[in-house]
Formats: C-alpha cells, sequence, structure tokens
C-alpha cells in the first residue's frame, strides 16, 4: 500500500503580477551582446575593433586589451585609470565609454566609433589645413580640454593620432590611458601637479622633461605643438631622435615657416612658452577664457560650436 499522495490538479503556471513596466536597470553587457566587425586598430596593448549591439544596432568602436598582456606589462593602474577618467567625463569632444566588461583572458571598452579616424591622417593627406579648419579644429580641441580639466583631468598626450574625427568630421579626444586625475587634497585645492609619466616625445612640455611633473598648462603645450602642426604640416620640434626633440624642446628652438599666418603665429608663440605658469590658458578658468579670447579664436562662436557644421578640409 503505497501512501497515496495529494492529487495535483493541473494548474496554469502563476503569472506573476503584473507591475507598471519600469525600465529595469541595464543589465551587465557582455561579448555574447555584439557582433565583432573589422579591426580598426592596434595599440601596442589593446586592439580596437567595430561591433554592433545585437538588439539595438547601434554601432562601437570596441577596445579590448589581453588579461595577461597587461598584467605582464604592468599596465593595470593605466587601464583602471583610463576606465575612471572615462566615466566621469561625457562631452561631445570627448570619446564616449558606455560599457566595460571582462571574460576570462580580455578587458572590454565599449566606446563610440568615429567614424573618419585620426586627424594626423588628415594632415599627412592634406599636408596642411587652411587658417579657418585650424582655428575650427583648435576650438574644438580647446572645447574638449577646457572640459576635461574641470573634470580635474589632465589627458598629459594630446596629439594628433587621439585625437578622431567622427561622420561630422568634429573632433572626439580618446587614450585616456596616461591621463592623470588631480586628486582633492585637504583643503580641496587640486594638487596641480602629476607624476611620472612622460608623453609623446614631439608633444611633451618642457616641465614634463625637467620635473617630470604635468600640470593642466602641459595640455596647453601640446595645443600649441598642434596648432603649429595643422598650418605647418609638421611638428615645431622634431629631431632625428628623441633625445635631440627633447633638447629642442627645452631649448624652444622652433622656427616658423614662410607664409605662417601671424594670428596663428601669435597664437602659438603664447602657448609655447616654458614656464607652465606664464602661458596662454594657465591659471584656472580665467587663463583659459583669455586663451579664448585670443584673436585667433575671433571667429569662433563657442557657445554653438559643436552644433556647427565642420568646414571643409580644402
Ligand atoms: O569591472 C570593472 O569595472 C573594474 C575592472 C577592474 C579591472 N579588473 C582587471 C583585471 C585585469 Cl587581469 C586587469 C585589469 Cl587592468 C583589470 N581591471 C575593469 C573591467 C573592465 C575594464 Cl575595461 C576595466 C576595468
Amino acid at each position: 500500500q503505497t501512501t497515496p499522495t495529494t492529487p495535483t490538479t493541473p494548474t496554469r503556471p502563476q503569472r506573476p503580477p503584473l507591475t507598471p513596466t519600469i525600465s529595469s536597470p541595464a543589465r551587465k553587457k557582455g561579448v555574447k551582446d555584439f557582433e565583432f566587425g573589422r579591426l580598426l586598430g592596434e595599440g601596442s596593448y589593446s586592439t580596437v575593433v567595430a561591433a554592433r549591439d545585437r538588439v539595438t544596432q547601434r554601432e562601437y568602436a570596441i577596445k579590448i586589451l589581453d588579461k595577461k598582456h597587461i598584467i605582464k606589462e604592468k599596465k593595470v593602474k593605466y587601464v583602471n585609470i583610463e576606465k575612471n577618467t572615462l566615466n566621469k567625463m561625457t562631452h561631445p569632444g570627448i570619446v564616449r565609454l558606455y560599457y566595460t566588461f571582462q571574460d576570462k583572458d580580455s578587458l572590454y571598452f565599449v566606446l563610440d566609433h568615429a567614424k573618419n579616424g585620426e586627424l594626423l591622417n588628415f594632415i599627412k593627406k592634406l599636408s596642411s589645413f587652411d587658417l579657418r579648419c585650424t582655428q575650427f579644429y583648435a576650438a574644438q580641441i580647446l572645447s574638449a580640454i577646457e572640459y576635461m580639466h574641470n573634470q580635474g583631468v589632465i589627458h598629459r598626450d594630446l596629439k594628433p593620432e587621439n585625437l578622431l574625427l567622427d561622420e561630422k568630421m568634429h573632433i572626439k579626444v580618446t587614450d585616456f590611458g596616461t591621463a592623470k586625475i588631480l586628486e582633492q587634497n585637504s583643503d580641496g585645492k587640486e594638487d596641480d601637479r602629476a607624476n611620472s609619466f612622460v608623453g609623446t616625445a614631439e608633444y611633451v612640455s618642457p616641465e614634463l622633461l625637467k620635473e617630470k611633473a604635468a600640470c593642466k598648462s602641459s595640455d596647453f603645450w601640446a595645443l600649441g605643438c598642434i596648432v603649429y602642426q595643422l598650418i605647418a604640416g609638421r611638428p615645431p620640434f622634431k629631431g632625428p631622435n628623441e633625445y635631440i626633440t627633447f633638447q629642442k624642446i627645452v631649448g624652444l628652438e622652433y622656427t616658423f615657416p614662410e607664409g605662417f599666418p601671424a594670428v596663428a603665429r601669435d597664437l602659438v608663440e603664447k602657448l609655447l612658452v616654458i614656464d607652465p605658469s606664464k602661458r596662454l590658458g594657465a591659471g584656472g578658468q580665467a587663463g583659459v577664457d583669455r586663451l579664448k579670447n585670443h584673436k585667433f579664436f575671433d571667429d569662433i562662436k563657442w557657445d554653438t560650436l559643436w552644433q556647427q557644421p565642420a568646414p571643409k578640409l580644402l
């Protein structure tokens, strides 16, 4: 005699009570959420691949880092700096970080896909920009620098390779792995000296070479080098090797080519100043405003800068 089990009447599976559809916090994204496409670029520590979100069909650039390589090369700090700085910033001139995730072997940054690639390629293709294009791009770069400085971030490695162009040919600053987040020290003032890291030879500032300390002004030095290069087609300080390049920088050894527009020359001469505190743009927001008011930017409408169509690169 088996013990009778209580008869179970087949019941419909209980539907959960209908809750008002609130946008539930998005589930952590993972590799499976994306369809990977063509290779966009390879860095020493990363591979960037075009990818599309399988559900939204939105396109991204996914930066993939190999964990073993990152650990072996002691770059863990830089990867986390890139994540933490990008997470703090939302600006039309700065590449946006949408998601980060990892799997057994890799780390993934899901970023804006700037369709027109590096500004450097356009400098090479056109050999130089006319004054109006240079003014527009210098203004967009300065607008992005102003924003990141207000977020307490120094980029420290601004150069044409790190300035991407989106499908509207607007600037997107990228590569914040070597950025510096200025800590708020006890009295709330920013400690304005970052340490160690040295940028790319042609764009590195004298203070970074001499005192190994970058400050916000270091980004304005790089802006001066970039404005010079957009017009001259080459950076102001370029030696046969890094040592000679560094010598030229600390010795301020550079000249303007024939035909370099006077208004651009005046701006560059005020940015390529050895003493960071005397560089145009130094001195907090007041310094930035002085820089934005330089006659080189007279034709720039700052408040609609990011809504304007980019000038045709001739
Ligand atoms: O989950 C987070 O948000 C924080 C982690 C932190 C993190 N986990 C890591 C593991 C390894 Cl092996 C290396 C680095 Cl640099 C690592 N960084 C993380 C994950 C992905 C990315 Cl792209 C960056 C940081």
